[in-house]
């Protein structure tokens, strides 16, 4: 497919004078060889809708029409739009833009049908979208994959298992319940301008079956619960839980274990006995 040529991202943010703003999480990445790497990740992305949430100066936008996808992209920095308007010309037909705040959103209002989320996340809101993305009763979700960019240190939490006790907790049980969960690929802090103090991971996760007879709110309060007072013994951090001691009981699950300890299924099938 033929290309269209684009100015270098460089050249870009000077022309539109978009200086990093730390307010809005702004670390952009200039490395076009990368921005194709990360659009890779979900796969074959040709004639396929992705919201990407925080485009900025839009490399990864690039990056993703490149790919042949269909991106709807929230960017809440108005100076970003004209650069953007630049791309959307550059590939006519496949960009939307929509000026606003992700976090007052729901993509399910944009997209007829399955969708996938690719993003370079604002770390001051990436968690709260991750966490509503994963939430909810409904199952499968709409969107088909999530290829999101975190810190290092959020993304081991979301792929922990209880052999990582310090990482596992409330992210890990709501990424892996009914989800597969895994770390892409690492990203030096050097690859962003300005760089940020940390490390940073794309984490990349698809749909799985959801367990039976359990209740997403029930598996939340479980783990909330659990997770809330960590050191502290199941018989002592689920006293509050209605049922939960007798649940573990009945599961053969010694009450003097502490929550770290416990694997993503045990957590599932507590929540089920729950579960009316
Ligand atoms: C880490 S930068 C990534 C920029 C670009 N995608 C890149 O990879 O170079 C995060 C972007 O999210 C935008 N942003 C921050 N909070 C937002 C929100 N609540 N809704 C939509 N965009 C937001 C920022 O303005 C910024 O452009």
């Amino acid at each position: 497919m033929n290309q269209p040529d684009l100015p270098p991202l460089r050249d870009v943010i000077n022309r539109h004078g978009l200086f990093a703003t730390k307010a809005l999480g702004q670390n952009f990445l200039f490395d076009e060889q990368l921005l194709d790497r990360i659009a890779a990740i979900p796969g074959k992305l040709k004639g396929q809708d992705v919201l990407e949430v925080g485009p900025g100066p839009g490399g990864l936008t690039r990056a993703l029409l490149r790919a042949g996808a269909n991106v709807t992209a929230i960017e809440m920095d108005k100076r970003c739009l004209p650069a953007l308007a630049e791309l959307s010309e550059a590939f006519p037909g496949q960009l939307t833009v929509i000026e606003g705040d992700a976090t007052k959103i729901d993509p399910a209002t944009l997209f007829a049908g399955a969708y996938h989320i690719v993003a370079n996340l604002p770390y001051n809101v990436g968690t709260a979208l991750f966490t509503g993305w994963l939430s909810g009763e409904n199952w499968p979700p709409q969107w088909a994959s999530l290829t999101l960019m975190f810190q290092l240190e959020v993304a081991q939490r979301i792929i922990a298992t209880p052999a990582d006790p310090s990482a596992f907790g409330r992210l890990a049980v709501l990424a892996q319940w009914r989800s597969a969960a895994k770390l892409a690929m690492k990203v030096h802090r050097s690859a962003f301008t300005p760089p940020p103090k940390v490390m940073s991971a794309i984490v990349h996760v698809t749909p799985a079956d959801m367990p039976q007879g359990v209740s997403a709110r029930m598996l939340e309060r479980v783990t909330e619960a659990a997770f809330g007072q960590r050191r502290k013994m199941l018989r002592q951090s689920l006293k509050g839980l209605p049922g939960a001691l007798a649940a573990l009981e009945r599961l053969g699950i010694d009450p003097q274990r502490r929550a770290e300890t416990l694997n993503v299924e045990e957590f599932v099938a507590i929540a089920r006995e729950l579960t009316a």
